[in-house]
């Protein structure tokens, strides 16, 4: 039987439904990337460069700044001072006190390379001249000739994998405040190294120090210290960072962001610079958003599918509720009007025969009296049942009235209609409609009507009518087919 019409447009719904969860599961995970975004993004300039930059200052404090002292205090030491005001006579005394201090300082060298002999001591005695035209020497002409007190010289050529070697250079001055020499110890920093190293790895940040020129002194890399003024980001604010001296800076570099933290620590005269990479911090939650945006995606499709299957279940069930006789299960008369206008229009199209049978229960009251309402509901139960079965694909039936149905045979002429009719009552007849009593038997009567094109379905129907009522009139269990005057 054809389905007469649909309720709801199950497609726009679900579309709808899918566009509404897409879209509020899309904005609640966009929202939550962006604030995570942000939090990350304050956390790591309010408190993990800086905490960062901290703990490495600490530690280069406890690595460098006491070596700063030792040598202050070896380059204010009277027994150096007499020693060479004296003469620089007895070289095993220097010896001894260079000796001494490196052993007490754990230092891997002491020295000290007096100005007006240009001999170079160390812990051994003598190591040598120093001598100006020597490039190994460079740095006692350095200090020489510096204001500063003293200067904190990372030797590239001591240095090794991980330990890195200093050399605290400290200007030494007699009572009279004329400059006699310099002192100080040699010393290998591993540890400021592995922190910065740990750093590095751990939080995927990139530390390192330079001096006052902005040239990188240490650094946690393999290889050649990093040029700066290479990075045109950087090096575009280099200059104003140095004058700064602290705080926070973003550049661009490679195409991702970074955020940087200065500082500046004025007992090495160097700045300690703590970079992070935006893009690789919120790498995790890219991620999460990511796997966010499939988890919503995947919800949604479900959820969508679910209320297709759902939606599509109980559309099923209200379409039939509303266009079926809850008794019989046949269609009811509204649905007959929707069904008829889309037949006839496909006939006005593709002109073919359409025949109308009208049955009617022979005397129904009469059941219903003697056996009760219960018993005639079955016995309209059966017959519409058997009406049913009967029907091809294109055909339909209908329950016209309390006791009268109606067939609709698309393709079949009247005469043909007759004959259906004719095997449908007796059909009818030899049936036994209620199961718990075969005495109970009835018979139907047909009007048979042939449509023609032009009319409306109401006269065609209201010829089977008038055929019924012949039929009534001349004894009832009977078929009759009336065509229109003009077919006649
Ligand atoms: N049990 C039951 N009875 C119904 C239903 N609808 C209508 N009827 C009854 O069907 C009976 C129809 O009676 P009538 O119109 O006199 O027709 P009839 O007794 O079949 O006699 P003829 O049609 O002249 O053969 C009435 O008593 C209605 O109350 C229904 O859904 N269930």
């Amino acid at each position: 039987m054809p389905r007469p019409f649909r309720i709801i447009d199950r497609r726009n719904l679900i579309l709808l439904l899918g566009l509404l969860l897409s879209a509020g599961f899309f904005a609640t995970t966009l929202f939550g990337y962006f604030v995570s975004k942000e939090a990350i993004r304050s956390a790591i300039i309010g408190q993990d460069l800086p905490l960062t930059s901290s703990n490495i200052y600490s530690e280069i404090q406890k690595d460098l700044v006491r070596p700063v002292l030792i040598s202050s205090t070896m380059a204010h030491d009277t027994f150096l001072r007499d020693w060479v005001l004296r003469g620089e006579n007895e070289v095993d005394e220097m010896a001894r006190y260079l000796a001494e201090v490196r052993v007490r300082h754990k230092a891997f060298a002491s020295f000290f390379v007096s100005e007006k002999s240009g001999i170079y001591y160390t812990a051994d005695g003598v190591l040598k001249h120093v001598a100006e035209n020597e490039p190994r020497d460079d740095w006692y002409y350095r200090v020489r000739a510096m204001r500063d007190d003293y200067e904190i010289n990372v030797d590239p050529d001591l240095a090794n994998r991980d330990a890195l070697t200093i050399f605290i250079n400290y200007r030494v001055f007699d009572f009279a405040d004329n400059y006699i020499g310099a002192t100080g110890i040699g010393l290998t920093v591993d540890s400021v190294r592995r922190l910065i190293r740990d750093y590095q790895t751990r939080f995927k940040r990139t530390i390192y120090f330079t001096d006052g020129s902005g040239r990188v002194v240490i650094h946690g890399g393999d290889g050649a210290a990093p040029e700066l003024r290479n990075r045109p980001g950087l090096a575009a604010q280099l200059e104003r960072i140095l004058k700064e001296r602290t705080g926070f800076y973003q550049f661009v570099d490679n195409g991702d962001n970074h955020i940087l933290n200065v500082n500046y620590l004025p007992e090495l005269k160097w700045y300690l610079f703590v970079e992070q990479n935006e893009d690789v911090a919120l790498a995790g939650v890219r991620r999460t958003l990511y796997i966010n945006l499939a988890i919503s995606l995947a919800v949604t499709l479900v959820v969508t599918f679910l209320c297709y299957l759902t939606l599509g279940h109980y559309q099923s069930r209200i379409e039939a509720m509303a266009s079926t006789d809850k008794l019989t299960g046949l269609l009811n008369r509204h649905a007959f009007g929707i069904l008829i206008d889309k037949l006839l229009a496909a006939n006005r199209r593709n002109p073919q025969p359409l025949t109308f049978l009208l049955a009617d229960i022979d005397h129904f009251k009469e059941i219903n009296d003697r056996h009760g309402h219960r018993t005639g509901d079955e016995v309209l139960a059966a017959v519409a049942g058997l009406l049913r079965s009967t029907l091809r694909q294109a055909d339909f039936a209908v329950r016209w009235g309390g006791e009268e149905f109606l067939l609709v045979l698309p393709g079949c002429s009247g005469e043909e209609g007759r004959l259906i009719a004719e095997k449908l009552r007796q059909a009818i007849e030899q049936s036994q409609p209620v199961a718990t009593d075969p005495a109970i038997r009835t018979t139907l009567s047909f009007g048979v009507s042939e449509y023609v094109a032009g009319e409306t379905p109401e006269q065609a129907i209201g010829r089977a009518d008038e055929a019924l009522y012949a039929i009534k009139q001349t004894g009832r269990n009977g078929v009759a087919l009336k065509l229109a005057e003009s077919a006649n």
